[in-house]
């Protein structure tokens, strides 16, 4: 079968066309056989078509189907990672690089755009470990950069918690928490999803397999795993995020493509870690003695292996909290300088274009409230960094509006 948008050109990667959801349903693409869909784009990239559907059948989620043009007719397996967009109204589709960006109509500023990714370095990897099937990954489109997440670690009882408590106490606009899952019981004073969210290992095994945490590890026999989405919502709500992590978990984040800055906190001695980790009262006796037995490794790896940028030794609480903030370019602040990352409100009518990495969208509303609003906005997507489920950034943008001379808006 031969397919395609426009069946005079042979598109490949960058060059294939802006497509509105609604116009596939009223058959503007001949070629494409549509599976009950309500609003469908499809979008050709190298040998492929990638339809995107919001569809009667799963009409919650949106849903990605491949059709390969070394396969003719068959529709290609594919492992969707990532939290996907719930359906809207319709979508436009614009080919990126190695992405799909998608506009959704009529959703909410901080949800209107985002990105299937589909030929990025960690969807390749993905592919390659995932071999018969086609891998893609949803993203939410996020303004700008949020600064990197930081990573500490160090072992059991060393201060990590108390070091980050007074941190998020001191700064709390400046920094969230990402909240780790585990397959650990509860400590008394601990709450549900402000500590930990604490998961059965069934459950949090089976979330590992369909890609939803950007870490994991089996650290003093029971499961620990940072979800993207945690890390997520952190950066969407423009704060840096910090990650209480082990050194396995610690690994696996250097190795992955989040960029952060990985901090190891290690205790004056050993008798301190034994004395503090006693004195916590949480864990039973065989409980102390095999974490102790755990820190000697986690300290000889996180003071050898180059995992860390910085090393921070808590003898003195305050003296290490103070040097922690000194890391982080905080000495010498009281309130922290900073602003959430502004939205874009897209017009719920609209045309689209690409010229190079500029995504013109252009009111096409009659409503002159809209119009007076929202008439121009220019997406630059020159800066994207990520390709990992949740954590496409770098997006910016301007907002130009007709009945002023300049922009009324921008993502910097
Ligand atoms: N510099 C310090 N001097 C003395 N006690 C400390 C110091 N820092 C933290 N503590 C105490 O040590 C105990 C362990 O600290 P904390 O719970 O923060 O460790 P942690 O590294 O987060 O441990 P875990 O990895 O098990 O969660 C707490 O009772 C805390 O009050
Ligand atoms: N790899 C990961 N390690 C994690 C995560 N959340 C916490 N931890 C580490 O587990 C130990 C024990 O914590 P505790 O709360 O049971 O005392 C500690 O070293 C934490 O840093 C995670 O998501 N991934």
């Amino acid at each position: 079968m031969m397919w395609g948008l426009d069946s005079d050109k042979d598109l490949t990667m960058g060059e294939a066309p802006i497509i509105i959801g609604q116009d596939l349903q009223h058959g503007n693409d001949n070629d494409f056989e549509s599976k009950s869909g309500t609003f469908e784009t499809g979008t050709i990239i190298g040998d492929k078509k990638y339809v995107i559907g919001e569809t009667a059948a799963e009409f919650f989620y949106v849903k990605v189907q491949i059709l390969d043009n070394n396969c003719p007719g068959e529709w290609v397996n594919v492992v969707e990672l990532g939290t996907k967009p719930i359906s809207c109204n319709g979508h436009s589709a614009v080919v990126l690089k190695d992405r799909i960006l998608i506009l959704r109509k009529d959703s909410n500023p901080d949800d209107c755009i985002w990105f299937l990714e589909v030929d990025t370095m960690f969807v390749r990897e993905q592919q390659e470990k995932n071999l018969g099937t086609e891998v893609v990954a949803w993203s939410k489109g996020v303004i700008g950069n949020a600064e990197k997440p930081v990573v500490i670690s160090g072992p059991s009882g060393v201060g990590k918690g108390t070091l980050i408590s007074k941190l998020m106490k001191d700064f709390p606009s400046m920094f969230g928490f990402s909240v780790s899952h585990t397959t650990r019981a509860p400590r008394a004073m601990e709450k549900d999803g402000v500590h930990y969210h604490f998961t059965e290992k069934n459950v949090m095994e089976k979330e590992i397999k369909d890609g939803k945490f950007l870490e994991f590890a089996s650290v003093h026999e029971n499961l620990y795993g940072t979800s993207v989405e945690g890390v997520e919502l952190v950066s969407d709500a423009g704060k840096r995020c910090i990650l209480d992590i082990d050194v396995q978990g610690a690994r696996s984040v250097r190795a992955s493509t989040l960029e952060a800055m990985f901090i190891f906190i290690c205790p004056p001695s050993m008798d301190d870690l034994e004395k503090r980790l006693r004195d916590r009262g949480t864990e039973t006796e065989e409980q102390v003695l095999k974490r102790l037995r755990n820190a000697q490794a986690e300290i000889e790896q996180g003071t050898s292996s180059g995992i860390f940028d910085h090393i921070l030794y808590n003898d003195n609480l305050e003296e290490c909290y103070e040097n922690l903030k000194k890391l982080l370019g905080l000495d010498g602040y009281d309130v922290p300088p900073k602003s959430a990352p502004k939205a874009i409100d897209l017009p719920r009518d609209h045309s689209v274009s690409k010229i190079d990495d500029k995504i013109i969208i252009n009111s096409t509303s009659s409503s002159i409230l809209e119009k007076e609003s929202k008439n121009l906005i220019m997406l630059d997507v020159s800066s994207l960094k990520g390709g990992a489920p949740g954590r496409t950034r770098g997006l910016n943008f301007e907002a130009i509006d007709s009945f002023s001379e300049g922009f009324n808006g921008s993502g910097n």
